[in-house]
């Protein structure tokens, strides 16, 4: 065992370790404007994000219109052609996260992904992003039968990385329900896409940059943390 109090540490994607909104937005709004729609301004659509693709959709059509089941189904196809093509045109790490995660990597820390984006798109930002075997495990939205809020994809991205105790960092109420169901730490990030304020977010510890990560999981640490 390292001094590190957690042996895994699983990550949130879109608004956590990469800010995705350009390109999500650029994505949804090809898709409104080919189904004849408004397009929406990016700073709504950050806080649409968080669901994956078909509820990213479904919220925009929402907004602008009608947003039935037959409707989503009609879009989803352009979306996704779109967004597959374009999915890292803009989307980047956020400042820290390179410098976080090489300090974890030193720790002897196994780092895993925990996403609701579909997981064949969560792995092709991954690439793209140069992450590729970076991470021990990639859960997506569809990986399993169930995705986030249920605590399962949070338990198989633990145990693929190896094992608890482990902490969950994220940046939506989606995340800390995670965490709380999983009876896992959640460390959670004030700059995400988060649709309401951080502090409201029930995390163990808040961040406002990705400098103070290692500080805060050192804060928590590794007593409540059973993977
Ligand atoms: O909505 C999505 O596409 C996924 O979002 P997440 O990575 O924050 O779970
Ligand atoms: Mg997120």
């Amino acid at each position: 065992m390292n001094g590190f109090p957690f042996r895994s540490v699983v990550f949130d994607l879109d608004g956590t370790l990469a800010d995705t909104a350009p390109d999500l937005t650029a994505a949804l709004n090809h898709s409104l404007v080919a189904l004849g729609r408004a397009p929406i301004a990016g700073e709504a659509v950050r806080h649409m994000v968080g669901h994956g693709a078909r509820a990213l959709l479904a919220r925009g059509l929402a907004a602008t219109g009608d947003g039935s089941e037959a409707e989503v189904d009609r879009g989803f196809p352009i979306f996704m052609a779109f967004y597959q093509a374009h999915i890292a045109d803009h989307s980047q790490a956020f400042p820290g996260v390179e410098a976080a995660l090489a300090a974890l990597e030193a720790e002897g820390v196994a780092l895993a992904i925990c996403t609701n984006k579909l997981e064949g798109l969560a792995r092709q930002l991954i690439a793209a992003l140069g992450w590729e075997g970076r991470f021990a495990a990639v859960i997506g939205g569809d990986t399993l039968a169930v995705r986030k809020p249920d605590p399962a994809p949070l338990h198989a991205a633990i145990a693929a990385a190896g094992g608890g105790p482990a902490a969950f960092v994220g940046d939506s109420i989606t995340d800390t329900e995670t965490a709380r169901a999983a009876g896992v730490p959640c460390v959670a990030l004030s700059f995400g896409f988060s649709d309401r304020p951080p502090e409201q977010l029930g995390a163990d510890r808040l961040i406002d940059h990705w400098d103070a990560l290692l500080p805060a999981l050192r804060a928590l640490g590794g007593g409540a943390a059973q993977g």
